[in-house]
């Protein structure tokens, strides 16, 4: 399970993220919604330890070590000269010898058939040796969720990972999440700013305001008041 208690962060003198407690089950999609500037990035980023926080984060009871976290981000981070398959033998560079990972053109023949396992995993197996660069954004972000995938880490932190697709993708992706979650028994937090997306795909919603938790229960409860702008624009 991952956990993070009392997570607080400042930028300079501002705190934007407040004593911030969350948590993810194995097996458990949880979308966290809120307005823009609300903190949902920011947590994301305490979380994987990419910026300064107070408070703790764990896995499974303990500090996670740097292969436990894999991350998906709304620009997606492929190298697109390279081949699909390669993106996705990326994933495992963590685990392998060094001597290995300096070489990457030579992933080693278990790596690649794990990696074209999880390209298969995510429906994309007949582009494994296309250019990452050429697949549409919609497949490039299911080829680094087989990435992430292959890095076998127990928790998938996704940053806004449909933000870029059009609405078929990225309910194709979102789906994918809820199904891998399940089926893998993975803890995915997938900050998102479609709240009928969470609705349908999570498992549970985590709100934020003003950099504070205000809303942790079922995906079907009403969100409206996380997004005070919007109300605003509705009433005038
Ligand atoms: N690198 C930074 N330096 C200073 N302030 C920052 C930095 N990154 C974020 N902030 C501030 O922290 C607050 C939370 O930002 P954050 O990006 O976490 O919100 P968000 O909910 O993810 O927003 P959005 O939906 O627009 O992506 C905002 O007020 C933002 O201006």
């Amino acid at each position: 399970m991952l956990a993070a208690t009392g997570l607080t962060v400042h930028y300079g003198p501002r705190e934007v993220l407040r004593g911030v407690d969350v948590s993810v089950e194995p097996g458990e999609l949880l979308a966290v919604l809120g307005a823009n500037g609300s903190g949902k990035s920011t947590m994301l980023r305490a979380v994987a330890g990419l910026v300064p926080a107070t408070g703790s984060v764990t896995v499974d009871g303990t500090a996670p070590g740097p292969l436990d976290i894999a991350l998906v981000f709304q620009r997606i981070h492929l190298v697109g000269r390279r081949s699909v398959l390669d993106n996705v033998c990326a994933g495992a560079l963590g685990r392998l010898p060094l001597h290995r990972s300096l070489t990457p053109a030579l992933f080693p023949r278990a790596v690649r058939e794990e990696a074209m396992a999880c390209l298969d995993r995510v429906g994309l197996a007949d582009r494994a040796h296309d250019r990452a660069g050429a697949l549409s954004g919609g497949q490039q972000q299911r080829a680094s969720i087989a990435r992430a995938l292959c890095q076998r880490a127990p928790v998938v932190l996704a940053d806004e990972p449909v933000s870029a697709l059009d609405p078929a993708a990225a309910e194709r992706v979102l789906a994918l999440l809820g199904e891998l979650a399940h089926a893998e028994r993975l803890a995915v937090l997938a900050v998102l700013h479609q709240p009928e997306l969470a609705r349908e795909h999570a498992d549970r919603v985590v709100g934020l305001r003003d950099g504070a938790v205000v809303l942790d229960g079922a995906p079907d409860q009403p969100v409206d008041f996380l997004y005070p702008h919007a109300q605003l624009e509705n009433a005038s």
